[in-house]
């Protein structure tokens, strides 16, 4: 089934959206290694890619996703059929932190996009390009006209899997572009800051030290916007040794295998071992990092879970809320040490979904409380965590942190990779 038709007309908010003919778009093929072929058409780069074909059942929220370095090495499918219909707002934008108002990261981070029925033209008040023209200018590969809903059928039945992307003459054939396994990679290196950044806060009252694994700017804008001046290392950067200036320690969210993060999980071991009432919160590659440094075991996830109307429960309330969701891993809840406990379960299919020290002002989740985009149900969790620092630096008598010496040791500005 092609749902990409020449002529389509789609009545929207903002006015009518007309889409353009497939006679102008070379034709490209989704090959799943050792499984079937979707065609279509190709509208992004002219380049063949291999990957992780995955899915995604939100709605909305395309240049967050794509621009979310937790889907780096992937080939994402978007499950909602019509994809660019409100085009491509601008990187230039940003914050009063000075952090990208539209994006998650500067650039596209998954390989290839796959999509139902691509939108050629675009309505939006942010908009400045089309999704095409994006991806074309990003060097990203992107097919439309494929019958999504047998490929995520498929996924579903037999897990996600590696695929290529291939256009014009490649796609009639298998071709000799190798099937590429992004486990086996070590992603979080790819997408993680080179060096150090300081990102100030306007009216600092805590120092937090974020490490860096491919962090989402509403991930930083969540710390910043809670009055912490952040700095923010590479993923193997030894925090042991620094921590002691800080009033709280984040690890973020980030791609692939969380047990390729070898050097990550020895300083959080070193850390949690030298200081015992440092407050610390992960999110999702950062949750799964802090069970596997607390003696856990994570496991891969069928298909995963990509969606951002994810029901999970709080077990420590009886509450339900709806996340944000983006990974393929997860914590095997079976492994968790004698000294944390589960904090959330996923309804759905039962899986972690957090964990929480039981003595220690440690806690960290799966899905994501930041949700750009999703649901804001959960960003109680920041807070949640700046209590824990506020009790930690009223514990100490005073901010541990020294702002002279983040401003001697750390750029003021923030670098973008
Ligand atoms: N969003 C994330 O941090 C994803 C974590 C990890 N890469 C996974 O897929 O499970």
């Amino acid at each position: 089934m092609f749902s990409l038709l020449s002529k389509n007309v789609h009545k929207g908010a903002l006015g009518t959206v007309r889409h353009s003919s497939t006679s102008s778009l070379q034709k490209a093929a989704l090959r799943i290694q050792n499984g079937p072929v979707f065609k279509g058409y190709s509208f992004g780069a002219n380049k063949n890619v291999s990957g992780e074909a995955v899915f995604t059942t939100s709605l909305v929220g395309y240049p967050e996703s794509m621009t979310d370095p937790s889907y780096r090495g992937q080939i994402l499918c978007f499950t909602q059929p019509l994809i660019g219909n409100y085009g491509v707002p601008s990187s230039a934008v940003k914050d009063k932190y000075n952090l990208l108002k539209y994006f998650e990261s500067p650039h596209i981070q998954c390989k290839a996009i796959v999509v139902g029925d691509a939108a050629m033209e675009y309505s939006h008040w942010t908009a400045v390009e089309s999704l095409s023209d994006w991806c074309k200018r990003e060097g990203v590969a992107a097919i439309t006209g494929v019958d999504t809903r047998a490929l995520v059928s498929y996924l579903r039945e037999q897990g996600s899997s590696l695929s290529k992307l291939l256009i014009g003459e490649a796609a009639e054939s298998e071709s000799n572009t190798p099937y590429e396994d992004p486990s086996k990679l070590n992603l979080v290196s790819q997408v993680s800051t080179k060096s150090p950044f300081k990102i100030p806060a306007l009216s600092p009252k805590s120092n937090i030290l974020v490490i860096d694994c491919g962090v989402k700017e509403n991930i930083l804008r969540n710390l910043v916007k809670r009055d912490a001046s952040i700095t923010v290392v590479p993923y193997d950067f030894p925090v042991q040794n620094i921590i002691s200036n800080y009033d709280g320690l984040f690890i973020t969210n980030g791609p692939g295998d969380p047990t390729t993060c070898a050097a990550t999980i020895k300083n959080l071991k070193a850390t949690m071992a030298q200081n015992h009432d440092l407050p610390i919160m992960g999110i999702c590659l950062g949750h799964q990092l802090l069970a596997l440094a607390s003696g856990a075991h994570t496991l891969k996830l069928k298909y995963g879970n990509r969606a951002h109307n994810i029901p999970t429960l709080d077990l420590t309330t009886g509450q339900c809320h709806i996340t944000s969701q983006n990974h393929g891993y997860a914590v095997d809840a079976s492994t968790l040490p004698s000294d944390f406990e589960q904090y959330f379960i996923n309804l759905n299919d039962m899986s972690n979904e957090g964990m929480i020290h039981k003595t220690r002002p440690i806690f960290s989740t799966q899905f994501h409380p930041e949700a750009k985009g999703g649901p804001l149900d959960t960003s109680f969790l920041f807070d949640r965590f700046f209590e824990n620092v506020q009790t930690y630096q009223k514990r100490n008598h005073e901010t541990l942190s020294d702002l002279a010496f983040l401003t001697k040791e750390f750029p003021q500005e923030r670098v973008f990779f």
